[in-house]
């Protein structure tokens, strides 16, 4: 509060000279800091001036808040350590304190120089000292007014600052829907540079999503969808009748799911003829809205091909969402791809959730595994891509999705058409561009390139400074089978520099167990077909031959009592295996029938 009379002076001066009119007195009045904000007759060309090495009387008054009233100035104990005391020309003296929320902001003195005033107080002081008490208040109530108005002020531009550093987007709204004040983030939302003035309309979609209502905002002819309330403040003024708090829909879905959009840099690796065949012909479809079908063994980058398209069309700046059918309980994966509004079922979000394909409007739904969607999704998927319009669990609402969709599967279609498992014309609906990527074993010349890579990506990621893989070690990944794909040669050539010793070289004893186990295996049929007479028969359990299945039962098996039945154990399993998680999900569902 110091510096406040400063702030009204103008007020003060006014004060001071009507006291000093009324009278006949001189009027002097001081801050807190003992800086003088007015005064009259002998103190007017002091004005604006530093009291700090006189003003002893008033810096008693400022220390106790109490009235002083020095009738023999110089000779009064107050005056002790003045050095004017000597000559003080003043013969009586008021000193009021000016009291402003419960402090004292300055003082106002009365001051007389000759007998007559002298005279004057000591017969009515009564009446003096009301007149200078009533000076005080309203020089009081001035400055109370001003110390609010400096809060309702600093409080303003604090909230403006909060608003605007706020992740939703703000419209303080007039009562005739006129937008009196907007946040940054409105702005940024609606992708307007001013707002304010501008007339919104708010058309409630009747849907409720986390607990926020739906809208069609429109402003400046332009319309976007957003989640968000009004709230109603307490009215004072027409222009400040609704505060609207909101999020564009498709900016709270992007915050509702971690997007599975970054997993993958897009990028194909590999010098085989068929990649860069495969490279040319996701060229080709890119930009086309085609429905596209991605077949493939697990593992050869299937996601990988999906987001390439995604990267290269003219979607690439949309939302690229994924999901998995077979990682999903098949009754979630409906609620999952449409979305629910609030109460849509027991056991759901109250507040209602928005679904992969509403979320990827205008971009692109990656289906993975879709020969895992149930018959009657099929049926709800096969109207989506033929109508292009969603309706969430729950609602009546249609909702036009500008979606493309790819779907990817390791299974064979066909014969699960031939088996009632796959409906036939959603097989023809999403066959519309079908890729195939090829077993890693049938492209070769991509396991060196695909090899270096993984070598690079996973030293730096463990923080050496450089891998390099020998040409008998390279031999040996050439001459493996990749049942695993893509996916086993990546996590073998992680297991290997986590082998390397300092130099960063991939020997051949980098590589993992049964990596070599296998390598063994096959030298020894190769040894013994050769030369079946004189070679060596391979040992007993290399004679016994398993059924594949079982192989794979009796390995899932083993990887999971290795790495154990937790979340991240089936992770780190599915990892070892060269499968993806779903896999290993599914697998074990299969073995414990
Ligand atoms: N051409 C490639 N270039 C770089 N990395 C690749 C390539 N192909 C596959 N990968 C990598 O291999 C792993 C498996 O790829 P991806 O998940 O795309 O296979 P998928 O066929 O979709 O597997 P699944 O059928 O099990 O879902 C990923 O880590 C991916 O990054």
């Amino acid at each position: 509060m110091a510096g406040i009379l400063l702030e009204i002076q103008e007020t003060v001066e006014k004060y001071a000279s009507i006291m000093a009119k009324i009278s006949n007195f001189d009027v002097e009045v001081v801050d807190a800091d003992l800086f003088r904000v007015a005064g009259t007759g002998i103190f007017a060309p002091f004005v604006n001036m530093d009291m700090s090495a006189e003003g002893y009387a008033y810096r008693q008054v400022l220390k106790t808040g109490k009235l002083q009233i020095i009738y023999t100035p110089g000779r009064d104990p107050i005056c002790q350590d003045c050095p004017k005391r000597h000559n003080c020309t003043e013969e009586i003296e008021i000193a009021m304190p000016i009291l402003a929320r419960g402090k004292t902001i300055g003082v106002i003195g009365l001051v007389g120089s000759s007998e007559w005033h002298r005279n004057t107080i000591l017969q009515d002081e009564g009446t003096y000292l009301g007149l200078i008490e009533q000076i005080a208040n309203f020089i009081a109530a001035k400055a109370t007014e001003r110390i609010d108005q400096k809060k309702q002020e600093s409080m303003l531009s604090a909230l403006s600052c909060t608003i605007d550093h706020m992740e939703q987007g703000i419209l303080i709204l007039g009562s005739d829907r006129t937008i009196t004040l907007a946040n940054y983030e409105a702005r940024k939302q609606l992708k307007l540079e001013i707002l304010e003035g501008s007339q919104v309309k708010l058309t409630p979609t009747r849907d409720k999503i986390n607990g926020q209502s739906e809208y069609l905002l429109s402003v400046a002819e332009k319309k976007t969808y957003i989640l968000g309330e009004i709230y109603i403040p307490f009215k004072v003024d027409e222009s400040y009748a609704e505060v609207l708090v909101f999020t564009r829909s498709k900016n709270l879905h992007q915050k509702m799911y971690a997007l599975t959009a970054a997993i993958s840099t897009g990028n194909i690796i590999g010098s085989s003829e068929e990649t860069a065949a495969l490279r040319m012909e996701i060229e080709k479809v890119a930009n086309s809205a085609s429905t596209v079908l991605i077949t493939g063994e697990s593992g050869t980058g299937k996601e990988v091909a999906a987001t390439a398209i995604w990267r290269a069309g003219n979607r690439r700046d949309q939302q690229f969402v994924a999901l998995n059918c077979a990682a999903i309980p098949e009754s979630l994966l409906e609620s999952e791809l449409f979305g629910y509004v609030k109460g849509a079922f027991t056991g759901a979000d109250p507040n209602g959730r928005i679904g992969k394909f509403e979320l990827a409007n205008h971009g692109i739904v990656f289906l993975d595994e879709i020969g895992d969607m149930p018959l009657y999704l099929q049926a709800k998927l096969l109207r989506i891509l033929q109508d292009r319009k969603i309706v969430r669990i729950g609602s009546n609402q249609l909702i036009p999705v500008d979606v493309r969709v790819i779907a990817a599967t390791n299974k064979d279609l066909k014969s699960m058409i031939a088996d009632g498992k796959f409906r036939e014309d959603l097989y023809y609906r999403l066959n519309v561009i079908p890729l195939n990527i090829l077993p890693l074993r049938q492209r070769q010349k991509d396991i060196p390139d695909l090899a270096n890579l993984f070598a690079q990506r996973y030293a730096t990621r463990f923080g050496k400074s450089q891998c390099r893989i020998p040409p008998q070690t390279m031999d040996a990944l050439l001459a493996h089978p990749w049942y695993g794909n893509v996916r086993e040669l990546e996590n073998t050539i992680e297991f290997m520099v986590n082998m390397s010793d300092e130099e960063g070289i991939l020997d051949l004893d980098t590589l993992p167990r049964d990596f070599l186990e296998h390598q063994r295996r096959a030298a020894y049929k190769h040894d013994w077909s050769a030369n079946p007479a004189e070679g060596s028969l391979p040992p007993t359990d290399a004679q016994t031959v398993l059924p594949l299945k079982e192989v794979e039962r009796r390995e899932i098996q083993k990887a999971l009592q290795l790495f154990g039945e937790s979340t991240q154990g089936k992770k780190s399993a599915a990892k070892s295996l060269g499968i993806s998680l779903a896999t290993l999900y599914r697998k074990t569902e299969e073995f414990s029938k």
